[in-house]
């Protein structure tokens, strides 16, 4: 069960009632009851600074193009460069699309091109990613890096409303591997565009399925929470895919289609 409430005295009080029911009617001799304060916003984050630190020094290393690329964002876009993916993730985008073998990806919210690198170093030489964004001036930054990653020639990137990009695309199942990460109201849509035309063994990978922890709390019902809590459902009961759900970071899906 989850309760809440807007101040901590109601809960208290939601609490008393609730604990004096089930000592009422439980049937067990002894009743353990475990309540844990709201979790909301930042609090559900999931690594301490510590494991954090640990992690980023135990992958991988990164390397120059996009240590430049890190620091370059966070220069010229201020606050949104937390939109960027971290080390730790991009490593895992770029293993992910290598095991896919994916020929063709797919990707939705572009920004500085940062994880646009790690899917196209996860491709073969003669593979595509299709890197779909609204934005031509986040994108001009990307376009930059691409250049010096070496992976500009795998890149084609489409300016404009992502679900219209995707909606053109041939409905066959020719995409290998999918990243989605941009507005986050829309992920129901981007995911049915996408699942239809994953081949067989396609993985699409889902960001920020926790909304910084508002997904576990009913009381956010913001658009984007409500969008991506019912998205997370479908997933887990979607008998096209198979999937699984990840701490890292603001929490990843990744769905492997299965026929
Ligand atoms: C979270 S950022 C992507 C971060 C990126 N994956 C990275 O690692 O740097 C979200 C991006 O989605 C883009 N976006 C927002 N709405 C969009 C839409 N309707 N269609 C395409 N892109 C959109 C934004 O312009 C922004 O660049």
């Amino acid at each position: 069960m989850i309760a809440t409430a807007a101040v901590e005295e109601a809960l208290l009080g939601v609490r008393d009632v609730v604990t004096r029911h089930l000592l009422r009617f439980a049937t067990q001799e002894e009743l353990v009851v475990d309540w844990s304060p709201p979790v909301g916003g930042d609090a559900a984050w999931a690594l301490s600074p510590v494991v954090d630190d640990y992690l980023l020094t135990h992958c991988s290393p990164v390397d120059e193009v996009l240590r430049d690329l890190v620091v370059r964002t966070r220069e010229e876009t201020g606050g949104a460069a937390g939109m960027q993916v971290s080390h730790d993730e991009g490593a895992l985008l770029t293993m992910l699309a290598r095991m896919s073998g994916a020929r063709l990806a797919v990707e939705v919210g572009v920004f500085t091109g940062y994880s646009s690198i790690c899917i196209a170093r996860g491709l073969p030489p003669d593979g595509r990613l299709l890197a779909c964004d609204v934005s031509t001036e986040w994108t001009s930054i990307a376009r930059n890096y691409w250049e010096r990653a070496g992976v500009a020639d795998r890149i084609d990137l489409r300016i404009g409303p992502a679900l219209e990009t995707l909606r053109a695309l041939p409905a066959e199942p020719v995409v290998g591997f999918a990243f989605i990460d941009a507005d986050k109201v829309s992920y129901p849509d981007y995911y049915e565009e996408v699942v239809t035309r994953l081949s067989p063994g396609g993985l699409v990978v889902l960001d920020n399925v926790f909304q910084g922890g508002r997904v576990f709390d009913p009381a956010f019902q913001g658009d984007a929470q409500v969008a991506v809590r019912r998205l997370n459902d479908t997933i887990a009961q979607d008998s096209r895919v198979e999937s699984v759900m990840l701490p890292v970071r603001d929490g990843v899906t990744i769905a492997r289609r299965v026929g």
